[in-house]
Formats: C-alpha cells, structure tokens, sequence
C-alpha cells in the first residue's frame, strides 16, 4: 500500500480550475519529485495533499486513510511534516524555540530536539542564534527540521534552493539528503538537476495534470518528453 495516493484531484482557487485529474502515489521511504514549469500546479498540489486547499473533486490518501477534506491540523497530527517555500519561521525566537513550537502539544520536546540536533549538528552549534541571523542555507535547514520534528513519516519539501547561492544549495542537498534517510519526501524543485539527483521518481506537471512520470535514473533536461515541456 502506497504512503500517499491522489486520485482523480481537481483543486481550484475560486473559479480557476488548478489540478484538472492528478493521480500520483508516493511509496515508504521514496522521494519523489514534482517538476515542471513556473504556475503548472505543484505548490497547489502540496496545498491539496495538506487540506490547505482542499479538492473539489478525487481523493487524497494517507497511510490507506481517506484525508479528504480533513482539517490541515489534522493532517498534520497524522504524519505529515510541510516545509513551506519561504520558510515561514520566527525570525526574532532561537533555533531551540523555533524547533520548540513546531513540537506538537504531546511531542516530547527535549527528545524531539536532541533528534534534530543530532542529525543536524549546524542547528546545535546555532542553538541560541536568532533565526533572523542565520545564512539562507541555515535557515533552510531549520525549517526541515520544523517540518521532521513531529515524528512526521513524510515531509513535503517546496522549492527549498530558491534564492539561494550555489555553494549554499549544495549544504541544502545534503541536509535533504540526510533528512531522506530519516523519511519519505515529497519534493517540490525547479532545480531539474538537483530533483534529478535526490529524487528516486518524479512526476512531470502541466497545465494542472501529469505529463510524464518515472523512476529518475538517467533522466536529463535533453530528454525530449522532459525538455518541451520545461523549456519556455
Ligand atoms: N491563492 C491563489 N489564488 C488564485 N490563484 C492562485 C493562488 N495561488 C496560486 N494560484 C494560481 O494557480 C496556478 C498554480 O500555482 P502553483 O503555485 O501551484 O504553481 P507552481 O507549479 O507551484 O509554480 P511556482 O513555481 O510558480 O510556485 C498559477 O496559475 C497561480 O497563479
């Protein structure tokens, strides 16, 4: 059974009709990469799987439960972490008290930390650092730790090297790739290499559906059934 089911999900803003029928499963211990150009749908469809935007119309399935239309609260109670495309973190609290907040109320909050800390020594070191004061990349790790800390067994991922300087996007890969080790992922990249790289399978979005899908081995930019739809 898969971790993450969506079947036949049309979500709209309003009037505007974003996902027109998207199906994609997600299995344990899989990361799987949503590609595809700027506005085709790939936020919306994290929103959707969290209930922020909830379908009009398909199923999203979480560990064989139906979620659909469930408060997000609850989704999230339920295992599932979100790491948002800006991070959304409080600027004027420490590393610890950000960590701290994202515990839910019956998270035992020291163990939960020492978690983070051991599998992000960065975070330990920068405990009592604001996370205003922290570099782009550091941040960054922050919030994937904000989204892991409640024991979640999938954690979508948005955009995580937007904005950020080369060198830094490689710090970024590895703490994804060690928070990979650690939980299934669903990650949002328009970085194709980098997608490519961290992801076992990907689903290529347009207009609102998907367009191509597979395992990511060998997959390039030059593919042809992977180019025309990336290239502007
Ligand atoms: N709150 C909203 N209200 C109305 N339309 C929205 C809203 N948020 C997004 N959209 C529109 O929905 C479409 C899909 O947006 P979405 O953010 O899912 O795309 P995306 O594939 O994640 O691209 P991007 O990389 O630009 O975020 C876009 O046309 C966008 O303008």
């Amino acid at each position: 059974m898969a971790l993450l089911e969506l079947e036949g999900v049309h979500t709209y803003y309003g009037e505007s009709h974003i996902l027109q029928g998207v199906d994609l499963h997600v299995e344990e211990n899989e990361v799987v990469a949503l590609i595809g150009r700027n506005g085709v749908g790939k936020t919306t469809t994290l929103r959707t799987i969290m209930q922020l935007t909830p379908p009009r119309e398909g199923t999203v399935r979480y560990d064989g439960v139906d979620v659909t239309g469930r408060p997000t609260h609850e989704v999230a109670t339920n295992g599932i972490g979100w790491v948002p495309e800006d991070r959304r973190m409080f600027g004027y609290l420490t590393v610890e008290e950000n960590i701290r907040v994202a515990v839910p109320p019956e998270g035992d909050f020291e163990r939960l930390r020492d978690e983070m800390f051991e599998l992000f020594p960065d975070l330990e070191r920068f405990r009592e650092k604001e996370a205003r004061n922290l570099s782009g990349g550091q941040q960054q790790m922050l919030a994937i730790a904000r989204g892991m800390v409640g024991d979640n067994d999938l954690l979508l991922v948005d955009e995580p090297s937007e904005g950020l300087a080369p060198l830094i996007v490689e710090q970024v890969v590895e703490v994804l790739r060690e928070a990979s080790a650690e939980t299934t992922m669903v990650l949002v990249e328009q970085n194709f290499p980098l997608a490519m790289d961290l992801a076992d399978r990907f689903y290529l979005l347009d207009h609102g559906t998907v367009v191509e899908s597979g395992s990511t081995e060998g997959v390039t930019a030059e593919d042809e059934r992977i180019r025309r739809y990336l290239s502007a």
